[in-house]
């Protein structure tokens, strides 16, 4: 089943890392560039590009439900920017689409989503920052399939062995996980091949002391101080290890980390479908369980937001139903 998308999916995801990589390492930190967002958004939008327009020549009927839209890039003053992305998506490919098809192939990202029918959804740098940053980022790409994610593949180009590790040139991981068959991994190093894959598993720790979890860098993007709080209520004492991106629930997913909190500082944020579906099926997958802070499955049918949703709770099996409680302590659920 999905043997085909399984593999279109993974080979995609591959093609958007080269362009990521080749654009981040034109990232200098130490300079007065450190302030200039112009390499992520030409890298968000030359992914999506990439992606939708493979997707639209080899599943031609399958919606897609992508984070960007070209509204800015065809404004005459963008002119540079849209020349930048249309370079980097003809380096991509063996042909030169134009910057009309390009344009197309983004605002072909712009589908409702919804309950019926099927759909893919692509955040194509997710962690602009730590993008920016040259810390984690990954491309995420999901099937929903009558609201129910069906295949999900994380990209994760600086993604180490461990999270101990520091992120070098041997950096680099695929994940993909499809409904029914467990999840996999696969080395993805930035000399462009992709390793076997071989199956991955959440952690069977029920310990939450000698537990470690992992949240958002950003805390515009969740709360630290209220998740502390959920911690120290579930006896999870560890300090938290801090990384952008689904790469975190990477990290649950092959049991690096054993549960990943998100839960907005702005209650009136509405979670977008693109930040969670393939991260969802990646832990599930894998053993794991995620839910929004009341326990509940997360619903993919509502569009492109996760509406009705103040958080996640992504944890390893033994440990889901404590952080669940802890939750609701502290919250007042
Ligand atoms: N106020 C907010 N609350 C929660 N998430 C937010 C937010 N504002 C932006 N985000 C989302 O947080 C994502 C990054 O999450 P993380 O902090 O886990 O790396 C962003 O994805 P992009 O980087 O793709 O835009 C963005 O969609
Ligand atoms: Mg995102
Ligand atoms: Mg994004
Ligand atoms: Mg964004």
């Amino acid at each position: 089943m999905l043997e085909s998308e399984k593999e279109f999916a993974l080979s995609a995801v591959q093609a958007a890392a080269a362009i990521c990589r080749r654009v981040q390492s034109g990232i200098a930190l130490d300079s007065l560039d450190k302030k200039d967002r112009s390499p992520v958004t030409v890298a968000d939008f030359a992914v999506q590009a990439l992606i939708s327009g493979l997707l639209a020549e080899q599943f031609p009927d399958d919606a897609l439900v992508g984070e960007e839209g070209a509204d800015q890039l065809r404004e005459a003053s963008a002119e540079e920017l849209r020349n930048r992305v249309v370079a980097e998506v003809q380096a991509a490919r063996d042909d030169d689409p134009t910057s009309e098809t390009v344009l197309n192939w983004i605002d072909r990202g712009q589908a409702a989503g919804g309950a019926q029918g099927r759909f893919w959804v692509l955040d194509p740098i997710d962690g602009t920052k730590g993008f920016l940053r040259k810390e984690q980022y990954a491309i995420a790409l999901a099937l929903i399939e009558n609201g129910q994610v069906q295949l999900g593949v994380l990209g994760c180009p600086n993604l180490p062995e461990s999270m101990d590790q520091p992120t070098g040139p041997d950096a680099g991981y695929a994940f993909v996980a499809v409904k029914g068959q467990g999840t996999e991994a696969a080395k993805m190093p930035a000399d462009g091949t992709l390793g076997e894959l071989s199956p991955i598993a959440v952690s069977s720790s029920d310990d939450p002391a000698s537990a470690r979890r992992c949240e958002s860098v950003e805390s515009g993007h969740a709360s630290h101080d209220e998740m502390a709080q959920i911690a120290e209520k579930a006896q999870m004492t560890g300090e938290p290890v801090r990384l952008d991106s689904q790469a975190k629930y990477a990290t649950v997913a092959r049991g690096e980390s054993v549960a990943y909190l998100r839960l907005s500082p702005d209650a009136s944020y509405t979670e977008k479908i693109w930040d969670h579906a393939a991260g969802e099926i990646v832990v599930t997958e894998a053993g794991g369980v995620v839910t929004d802070l009341l326990g509940k499955p997360l619903d993919f049918t509502q569009g492109r937001g996760l509406v009705n949703n103040r958080g996640i709770i992504a944890t390893n099996a033994a440990l889901h139903e404590r952080v669940v409680r802890a939750t609701a302590e502290v919250l007042g659920f």
